[in-house]
């Protein structure tokens, strides 16, 4: 039989998100969710196979091992459980990989040794990661496993902007330094801009703005990613559902200093009680945007804060990039959201910015210019699928 199918997973802090894809057409047969691992009270599951109707349960995950057994079930309900011939590999998104992983990667002792060395620098994310990885290797040992890095992408940021002004010997003992995340994704959208735009990536300039919980933007030049707003861990730049994104750091000594607070409630203010969320109560972008034109001050404010950082660094990566060929929003709010697309471009004439208000609000769905035609840089809508990208990657490196 051929194995041609690949699941990918996609370990958050306590939701594991997967899809099992037939490739190399990248066909999707099934997709899941489970959700609130390791929370108090039962987690959720919830299964779609291609075509048919969602399933839906309540059951007990304890950690991310539970949550994949659980799926596991799921999937070999419909004859693709991780042990299905036809499984060619599984494409896990592993958050951090450091500087050392620049290519997808066939996990092996070496390869799950320095992603646990990573943790470090994203704990809520890698070991969610490896859990899923060595769970898959118990159920099915044979089955190749490829991990695709969100840093991979970013590994061509060049050190003058990648470099923290820090003591240089304190950041290299530490490895404080600028990573990036959501690179996949950027990688992902910047190549289907080019596309869109009839023309080779290596000869085109994008702004990719990746705008879903969390939320970043990238500048890549011909294909290459030169900067990246997230930093060593994915709280740095715009403003997110729930993170702060930029702040100065001395916020932190005056909040423990002054507010009496210990690292680790600052740590959750600034990741979860921050952000939209922190500035209106509501994190997701669809209630501000109601709640703004209905009068609420909150939510207003909210929207402006979150547009004038995303404008500063639209117009940061202009001066980074040079000349710009595209502007591409991604992800929820960057898919769905025209309020935020219209306010984001507005008034940027000067620098070849505009968006057609037709196109901005047609109802379509696909990759697709929104700009007018006599724009001098293009702005466009491209939905990201990190999980095809996943497979895509895995598939090659295993039948290669
Ligand atoms: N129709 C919409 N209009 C505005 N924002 C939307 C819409 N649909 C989704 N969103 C936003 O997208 C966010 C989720 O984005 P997504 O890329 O799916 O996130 P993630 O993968 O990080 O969980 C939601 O929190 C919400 O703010
Ligand atoms: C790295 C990161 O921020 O991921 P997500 O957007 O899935 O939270
Ligand atoms: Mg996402």
């Amino acid at each position: 039989m051929n194995a041609s199918q690949v699941l990918v997973l996609n370990s958050g802090s306590s939701s594991l998100k997967y899809q099992l894809l037939e490739m190399p057409e990248g066909r999707r047969l099934a997709a899941g969710l489970v959700e609130r691992i390791g929370e108090d009270g039962p987690g959720r599951l919830v299964h779609t196979p291609a075509g048919g109707t969602p399933r839906e349960r309540e059951l007990p995950v304890g950690d991310h091992a539970a949550a994949l057994r659980a799926a596991d079930a799921e999937l070999s309900a419909d004859g693709h459980g991780l042990d299905s011939p036809r499984l060619a590999a599984i494409g896990h998104r592993v958050v951090h990989g450091g500087r050392t992983f620049t290519e997808p990667t066939v996990v092996d002792d070496r390869v799950l040794a320095e992603i646990e060395r990573l943790v470090p620098l994203a704990p809520l994310h890698n070991p969610a990661n490896l859990a899923g990885i060595r769970t898959a290797l118990a159920i099915n040992p044979e089955l190749p496993q490829v991990a695709v890095f969100d840093t991979a992408f970013h590994t061509t940021i060049p050190d003058h902007a990648a470099c923290y002004a820090i003591d240089a010997e304190v950041a290299a003992e530490h490895r404080v330094r600028k990573y990036g995340f959501h690179g996949t994704s950027h990688a992902y959208v910047s190549r289907r801009t080019a596309e869109l735009l009839g023309r080779p990536p290596a000869e085109v300039n994008v702004i990719t703005l990746h705008l879903g919980n969390g939320a970043s933007a990238a500048a890549v030049a011909g294909g290459r990613c030169v900067d990246t707003s997230m930093g060593l861990t994915p709280l740095q730049g715009l403003v997110m559902g729930t993170r702060s994104g930029d702040i100065d750091p001395a916020v932190v000594f005056h909040l423990a200093r002054v507010g009496g607070m210990s690292v680790a409630e600052i740590d959750e203010l600034l990741n979860s009680r921050s952000g939209l969320r922190g500035l209106c109560g509501d994190n997701d972008m669809r209630e501000v945007v109601r709640r703004r034109d209905a009068g609420d001050e909150r939510a207003r404010l909210a929207f402006d804060v979150y547009v004038h950082r995303l404008r500063s660094y639209l117009g940061a990566y202009v001066a980074v990039l040079g000349r710009v060929d595209a502007v591409a929003f991604t992800a929820g709010v960057g898919e769905n959201s025209a309020p935020v697309r219209t306010a984001t471009v507005a008034g940027l004439d000067a620098l070849g910015l505009a968006v057609d208000e037709r196109l901005n609000t047609a109802a379509d769905r696909g990759p697709r210019l929104i700009s007018p035609e006599y724009a001098r840089v293009a702005v466009a809508v491209v939905p990201t699928d990190e999980e095809l990208e996943i497979a895509t990657q895995a598939f090659a490196l295993v039948s290669a």
